[in-house]
């Protein structure tokens, strides 16, 4: 049987490279404890032939699907377990360990939901009498769970949830009712036909007053027959852009009773005469989305590095034309062109990926600082949770979707794995949290941060320049930093656009919501702007830190990737950044005008594509006095750059 030959353009692409993969692996691991972690749960995955499949999935019936599906998700499961039980370290809930091992069969496991959200809330929500008596039969998957929250009326507008928990002191029982069609759960994952439990959440009622949206354990099918039980109906919602073995659900409930001790008490609890009793803050309950938002950061990342991995490798082996005739075809990765496309997919699962581990170790601070009662850092995380999740997942999924398109019709087969990565990366976009709501949601935040900043409140740490940049003038200098001073600059811009948006609407007689409404174009931006900065900003911080630990060829690599993110971020949002002025000032108030503002004196570079295997390092600067912003460039090697 022919040997499989690796192509002699990758051999020689990978014997150019200039410094030790083997210390990037262990870099993108988290160290070498972690790539020797993967490598053994890889080593075991790759020689389970039942993982592998002989006929494509897309040519196998949606029950053949499903069923395959629940195969692999079973051995992957073990495999899991085995792992946390063995390795310690081998944290499940740590960025993409528990996605990356689901991951590892394809197709979406009909248990992601159970191990994605069912585990984690009975982790975050339950008294420690219910994680006694459900969190191991979980963790062992004795018991099947998923996430019911959403329903067909409203996914978003959590305190709009009709389905109801009425507690009857009588029997010490929640009875469980869908009042209406809208209020069927829709979407959880694994309800089809796998789940046996849920987390419901339900609009409480006791005596006769309502608490608003809780938590409850729900039993939904025998743990013998798996039929669903008496009072619930459930089943497949149907075929789906993606995520065909999700098996995503609907559940209805029919006065359906549950035990008081079902509802999740960490927080607030019912007392059995029915007294109610108020947790810290409501939006505990909403504690297990803000740790998938988190997660979703890092799995975004991942998802995106395995796009770019295999564009990477596709334009070293693609050959296409002939420029010179009489020549052989170039790489297409030769073409500028090319590179413009695939290494920002490159540069950005790496920031991307750092980002997501800079937001696990504020979530997991937060959730520390929670147990001690202290909430407050839950605003700033909820904010950062929020856009980061909805940037993160929509950058990914469009250099996805550019990945894709680098490699021609062939990135078109399923073959190329590009449809299950761009069904998995699209779903998330939605999920968690629909990307426009979550960048409203920190707009919420940056509203009230702008307010503070105008006091000289000292602000919590990343919006703590919105104060600080009104004090001092920054030094602008042509280096990186400076370009992430010009991304808070836009940042702040962006924020005083949209609070003064809301202030003139108000003004011109709108109320508070209406006004909100009528600049919301205007706090999306905001959001977005915020959210790049921080990005930006971490990327460079991170490679800065981890720099001084790592061999200098791999650093100067890595500084390169993090010029790259940063000059591309500027040059997608020049406009902003020309619009970008400050006034010398003893405060400093930043003015954002308009392009048609005759006051506006740019000298505007148009049209220059930077060339992308030399990192141009593009720089802003500032004169202060005459409001000039002069875009200047500094080539890093001999590569041309176009034409400006
Ligand atoms: C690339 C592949 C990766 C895949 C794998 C990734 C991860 C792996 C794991 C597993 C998961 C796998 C698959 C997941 C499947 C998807 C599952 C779901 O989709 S579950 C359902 C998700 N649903 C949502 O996210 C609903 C979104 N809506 C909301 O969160 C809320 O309705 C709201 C939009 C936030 C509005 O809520 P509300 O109306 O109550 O609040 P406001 O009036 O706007 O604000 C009040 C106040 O509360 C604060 N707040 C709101 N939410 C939170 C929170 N979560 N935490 C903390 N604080 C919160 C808000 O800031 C306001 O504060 P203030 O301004 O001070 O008043
Ligand atoms: C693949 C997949 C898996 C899922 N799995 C689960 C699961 O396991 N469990 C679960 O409970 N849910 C799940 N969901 C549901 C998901 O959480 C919701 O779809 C998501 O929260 C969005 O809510 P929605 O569908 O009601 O959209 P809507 O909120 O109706 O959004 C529709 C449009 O309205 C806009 N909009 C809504 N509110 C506002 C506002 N206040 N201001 C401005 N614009 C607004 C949105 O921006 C959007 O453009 C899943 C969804 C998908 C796609």
């Amino acid at each position: 049987m022919a040997v499989n030959k690796v192509n002699e353009d990758l051999l020689r692409e990978r014997a150019r490279y200039t410094f030790n993969i083997e210390e990037l692996t262990n870099f993108i691991d988290g160290g070498e404890e972690g790539t020797r972690n993967r490598r053994e749960v890889e080593d075991m995955v790759i020689h389970v032939k039942e993982l592998h499949d002989e006929v494509p999935e897309d040519y196998l019936s949606h029950k053949e699907r499903y069923e395959n599906a629940v195969k692999k998700g079973c051995i992957l499961i073990d495999l899991l377990k085995e792992h946390v039980l063995r390795h310690s370290s081998f944290d499940a809930y740590k960025p993409s360990n528990m996605y990356r091992v689901l991951s590892m069969a394809k197709e979406v496991s009909p248990v992601l939901l159970h191990m994605g959200m069912f585990v984690p809330t009975i982790f975050g929500q339950a008294s420690a009498e219910q994680q006694e008596e459900w969190l191991h039969k979980a963790l062992m998957l004795e018991i099947i769970g998923t996430y019911a929250q959403t329903e067909l009326g409203h996914g978003t507008f959590l305190r709009g949830l009709e389905t109801t928990a009425t507690y009857d002191p009588s029997t010490e029982e929640f009875v469980l009712h869908s009042p209406t069609l809208t209020s069927y759960k829709w979407w959880p994952g694994g309800l089809g036909q796998t789940a046996n439990h849920c987390i419901v959440v339900a609009q409480l009622y006791s005596r006769e007053k309502c608490y608003g949206v809780h938590a409850f354990l729900v039993q939904i099918r025998d743990s013998e027959t798996h039929m669903p039980l008496p009072g619930i109906k459930v089943g497949d919602i149907g075929p789906k852009l993606g995520f065909q073995t999700a098996n995503n659900g609907f559940l209805g409930f029919d006065h359906f009773r549950i035990p008081r001790k079902n509802m999740l008490m960490r927080n607030a609890q019912v007392l059995k005469d029915g007294r109610y009793v108020k947790s810290k803050s409501d939006k505990l309950t909403y504690g297990t989305m803000m740790l998938v938002r988190v997660m979703i950061v890092s799995d975004a990342a991942y998802e995106l590095s395995r796009a770019a991995t295999i564009a990477a490798r596709y334009s070293a082996v693609r050959r296409q034309s002939m420029p010179r005739p009489g020549q052989p075809e170039p790489q297409i990765l030769d073409y500028v062109t090319q590179q413009h496309k695939v290494f920002i997919a490159i540069a950005t699962s790496h920031a991307l990926r750092l980002t997501g581990g800079w937001l696990w170790d504020a979530y997991s601070s937060l959730t520390h600082d929670l147990d001690q009662g202290n909430l407050d850092q839950l605003p700033e995380l909820h904010a950062l949770a929020c856009c980061l999740k909805a940037i993160s997942s929509r950058d990914s999924n469009s250099l996805v979707e550019q990945c894709r398109m680098s490699c021609g019709g062939h990135g078109y087969m399923s073959s190329s794995n590009f449809p299950t990565i761009y069904g998995a990366t699209a779903a998330t976009v939605t999920y968690e949290g629909e990307y426009t709501v979550m960048l409203l949601q920190t707009a919420r935040y940056l509203m009230k941060a702008w307010k503070e900043a105008l006091g000289g409140i000292v602000l919590t740490p990343t919006v703590a320049y919105m104060v600080t940049y009104n004090k001092a003038k920054p030094a602008w200098v042509n280096t990186p930093e400076a370009i992430i001073q010009g991304f808070h600059a836009v940042a702040v811009g962006k924020v005083k656009e949209a609070a003064d948006g809301i202030e003139y609407h108000q003004n011109s007689g709108k109320d508070y919501e209406d006004a909100w409404n009528a600049a919301s174009v205007m706090l999306v931006k905001a959001s977005e702007c915020y959210c790049r900065a921080i990005i930006c900003e971490t990327f460079w911080k991170e490679i800065q830190k981890h720099s001084r630990s790592m061999s200098r060829n791999l650093a100067v690599v890595l500084q390169q990737l993090s010029e790259l993110y940063l000059s591309y971020w500027v040059l997608e949002r020049s406009g902003d950044f020309f619009q970008v002025r400050t006034v010398p000032l003893t405060r400093t108030k930043f003015e954002f005008v308009s392009f048609a503002s005759p006051k506006c004196h740019c000298q505007m570079c148009t049209g220059f594509v930077a060339h992308i295997t030399s990192v141009v390092v593009l720089a802003v600067q500032v004169s202060i006095q005459n409001l000039t912003l002069t875009f200047c460039t500094r080539k890093r090697n001999e590569f041309d750059i176009g034409s400006c």
